[in-house]
This record gives C-alpha cells, structure tokens and sequence, in this order.
C-alpha cells in the first residue's frame, strides 16, 4: 500500500481516548515509594496520533476530550505535534479525563494503574462522528477501548461503516485494557465484530486470546480465520520475542527485537504501530514494515514517557541499519 500520491487531507485519523499518563519520576521502586509523577499525554490512540504525525504522516483524531485543564491540554500538545484535533470534541457533562498512573519497578516490571471512571472520552456519540471528516483520510485507526461502552461504541461502529463505505482502510488495533470491560465474553463479541471487518489488525498473542476468548490460541488458527473475512494484513506480537505478520496470499513475515536499554515495559505497542503504518503509507514491503515497528517500540520502550518519547524517522533508520536484533 502507498498513499504517497493520495490526494486524501489525512493519511490517518486516529478514534478512542486521549488522556493523561502520570509515569512515575522516581523509578525503580514500587508506585507506593514514589512521590512525584511526570505528566503527559498518554491513550493508546492519541499515543498513534502523536507517533504518526512526527514521523511526518498527516494525521487527525476523533476523540471526546473533558472540559478541564487536563481536557485543554491534551488538545493543545497535540495540535503542537502537527495533528488536526478538528475532530476532537469537548464533553458538555461533566465527565474527567482518564488517568493512567504508571508505576515503574524495574526495567521489566511495570503496571499501570488506571482512573477510568465515567471518563470523557467514553461518551463519544455517534453523531458527533461526521462522514465528512472520516472520508477525508486512507486509513482509520481504530482502538478496541473505544469499543467497550456505549455511546463510544456506537461512535466507533458508526465511524468503522462510513470508513467502509468511502474507501477508507480500518486498521483495528485491538488495544485490550481489562477495565471497563463487564465481561469476557462481550468483548470477543465487539472484538470479533471489528476485527472481522478490517484491513489490517495489530495485536498482541494475548490480545487475539482475548479476541477468541480463549487460551493458548495459535497463530496459525488465528489468522486461518481471519482471512475468511475483509482482513488483508494480520500482525500479530510476542513482546520481545518479536512480532509476526500474515498476508491474505500466504506470506509470513516474522521482525526480531531490537536490543536496547529497557526502561519501562508500555508505550511498546503504540510506538510499534505508528512507526509500522508510516512504513506501509511509504509503500515499503511487509519485513521492512515490521522493522520500523519493532525499531521504534525499542526507542520508546527506552525512554520514560509513550507519547513524548516517540522517535522520528532519521532515530529509527540509523537503529535498524545497526541491526542490534535481541533473539535469532
Ligand atoms: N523489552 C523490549 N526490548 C525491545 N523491544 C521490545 C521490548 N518489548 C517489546 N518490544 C517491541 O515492541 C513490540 C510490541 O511489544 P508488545 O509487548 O508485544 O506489545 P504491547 O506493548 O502492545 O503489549 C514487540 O514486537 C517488540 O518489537
Ligand atoms: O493507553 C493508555 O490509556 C495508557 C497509555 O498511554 C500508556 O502509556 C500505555 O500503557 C501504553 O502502552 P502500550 O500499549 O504498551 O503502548
């Protein structure tokens, strides 16, 4: 896929939650011995957004943002990051912003502890997803949060039928997160629901697990399926074993981790995805895709925050020309 020639206003827009992520300052130590926190903008979603649009992809967001100081800050880092929030909205009900604690207690044990209650970016309505904004981009980037409440359900159900119905390719990235969620069995049901009908679909093995309420699910299973329906490209990440992809024609394409000095374990999985669909809109193949996504989680996953950490194209080239892979 290359969208160099596309005439589209955005190469693309990100839907689900932009919030706040409070990464622990004193690290190394258990979230009850820190005292100070760094603030940042942090959601899965908004984390793709910032990631793409400093590798230099034109990038928007749809998302429900509070009416307080966390709300206006949100808005005004990412407008600086270059993303159009045009299609951000400001709730009208009160609801707060969601919060993230993250607690680092070693460069491989790290939690997250979350404040999502009656949160904003919840209670996207579907009519505030308008048709006009969606048809302006190639790809729609959607987070399987965003599917785990209504009305953000209904927004996210709404947005995925209007990108199908102009052209516009869904990328699921099925972003599990177990709050909010009542039950195991209705998130494989919205899960399946999206994933059946998208291009592309990035997850974690235990994340299709949860897709497929089931344990132990293999790759081969997983993707024999997937195929049956609208998906072209399954990837599919093991952590730091690397991560796979699968194409509707056969092919498998496996990338390795990329050595680095581990500081906290988040932030992986959006950089990963960023970086990943900024290669495929430059029309690079699928192993070289998979590099930019793996080279750019290494960066990130070395730095302290997932959002502001995220590395332009020039970082994640000279990492790969190294080639400091972590397992054969
Ligand atoms: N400790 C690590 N060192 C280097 N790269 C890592 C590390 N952990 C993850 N990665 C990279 O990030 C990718 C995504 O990580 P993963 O943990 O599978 O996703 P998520 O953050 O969504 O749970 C992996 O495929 C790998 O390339
Ligand atoms: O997605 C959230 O609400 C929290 C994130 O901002 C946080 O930085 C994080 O968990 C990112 O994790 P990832 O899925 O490993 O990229």
């Amino acid at each position: 896929m290359s969208n160099r020639a596309s005439s589209k206003k955005f190469d693309l827009i990100a839907i689900g939650r932009a919030c706040i992520d409070l990464n622990a300052t004193e690290y190394n130590r258990p979230m009850e011995e820190t005292m100070t926190f760094t603030k940042y903008v942090g959601g899965s979603p908004a984390n793709i957004a910032i990631g793409s649009a400093k590798l230099g992809l034109k990038t928007g967001f749809i998302g429900k943002i509070a009416d307080d100081q966390h709300g206006r800050f949100i808005r005004s880092y990412m407008e600086k990051a270059g993303i159009d929030v045009s299609g951000m909205v400001v709730d009208q009900e009160g609801h707060k912003t969601g919060l993230a604690f993250t607690e680092i207690k070693s460069p491989d044990e790290c939690s997250i502890l979350m404040y999502r209650d009656d949160v904003a970016d919840l209670y996207l309505r579907p009519d505030e997803v308008t048709e006009d904004y969606i048809r302006r981009a190639d790809l729609l980037v959607v987070s399987g949060t965003a599917l785990a409440q209504s009305p953000s359900r209904e927004a996210v159900l709404k947005s995925v039928h209007l990108a199908k119905k102009n052209g516009v390719e869904i990328v699921f990235e099925l972003d599990y997160r177990p709050y909010t969620w009542k039950s195991a069995e209705e998130t494989a049901v919205y899960y399946r629901l999206v994933a059946e009908q998208a291009d592309i679909v990035i997850g974690t093995r235990d994340e299709y697990d949860i897709m497929e309420n089931a344990v132990g699910g293999s790759n081969e299973r997983t993707t024999e399926e997937f195929f049956k329906h609208t998906p072209r490209i399954v990837v599919i990440k093991h952590g730091v074993e690397g991560s796979y992809a699968y194409t509707r024609e056969g092919g498998t394409y496996r990338a390795q981790a990329y050595k680095t000095k581990v500081l906290k374990t988040f932030g992986a999985g959006d950089s990963y995805a960023s970086a990943f669909l900024y290669a495929l809109v430059q029309g690079k193949d699928l192993e070289t895709a998979l590099k930019y996504g793996s080279a750019s989680a290494s960066i990130v996953v070395s730095r302290h925050s997932s959002s502001d950490a995220m590395p332009g194209v020039n970082e994640i080239e000279a990492l790969i020309a190294d080639q400091p892979v972590l397992h054969s």
